[in-house]
């Protein structure tokens, strides 16, 4: 099977001499079709840097990233930002959806910037907010939708325009626990029913059992790596 996202000798550092941080150190991992993923390790360990390295939105000191055997490492301009958006969803921490648009003009942005006819943009975006269960809601704007509804709207949108990869940065850490979990569940069913590649990044070992394949990191080196049933 061919993978998704591969990294190689994946090195990114910051600063220099007595203050160098190595916060990527030699890291080659693997993402096959259809994984859930979940990036795992302290505070510090390098969780972020490797989502950012891996969704080509920092460049790295050394090594490189191949989404579906492209080198995106290698990009840059406008080359790397249309390839990101034709190919890898994100989701954040602190949702970034924008505040003056409704949950179904959100979703619908990044398709409407790919060219998808208005028709097939709404079909799609309604569909997809129903998915995750905001039927009813398509009208709201994210200051009138809950913190869980808001990250639902975030999964949304990474889902319609359709990527080969969703890669979400500890997106439970602004949740209450219970909320977080169901959303890693509504996460988890998409990945099941729809195929979707999901990787994640977090330190909450409640949300760690849900992933199918656990990636360690400390130090900026992965350090063990754990496939479940999932
Ligand atoms: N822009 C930056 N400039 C300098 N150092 C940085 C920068 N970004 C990250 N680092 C350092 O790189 C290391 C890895 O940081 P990273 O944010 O990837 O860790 P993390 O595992 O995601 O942490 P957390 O769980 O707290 O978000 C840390 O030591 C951090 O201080």
């Amino acid at each position: 099977m061919k993978p998704v996202i591969e990294t190689r000798e994946l090195c990114r550092f910051y600063g220099a001499g007595d203050t160098l941080v190595k916060a990527l150190d030699d890291v080659n991992i693997r993402i096959d079709p259809g994984e859930f993923t979940a990036i795992v390790g302290p505070s510090g360990s390098g969780k972020s840097t490797l989502l950012q390295q891996i969704g080509g939105l920092d460049i790295p000191n050394h090594g490189k990233v191949l989404l579906k055997d492209k080198p995106i490492s290698e990009m840059s301009g406008k080359e790397l930002s249309d390839f990101r958006r034709d190919h890898i969803g994100f989701i954040f921490q602190a949702y970034n959806l924008i505040p003056v648009l409704s949950a179904a003009e959100n979703c619908e942005y990044i398709m409407l910037l790919q060219g998808i006819p208005a028709a097939e943009r709404r079909e799609r975006v309604l569909s997809m907010l129903a998915q995750v269960g905001l039927e009813g809601r398509e009208d709201r704007l994210p200051g009138q939708l809950s913190g869980g509804q808001q990250q639902r709207v975030a999964v949304a949108r990474a889902m319609v325009s359709q990527p080969d990869i969703i890669l979400a940065d500890e997106p439970t850490a602004n949740l209450d626990s219970q909320t977080g979990m169901e959303l890693l569940d509504m996460m988890h069913d998409l990945n099941r029913n729809e195929g979707m590649t999901f990787v994640f990044s977090t330190h909450d070992p409640k949300i760690m059992e849900r992933a199918s394949r656990l990636i360690y990191v400390e130090d900026g080196k992965v350090i063990r790596e754990e496939t479940r049933n999932g």
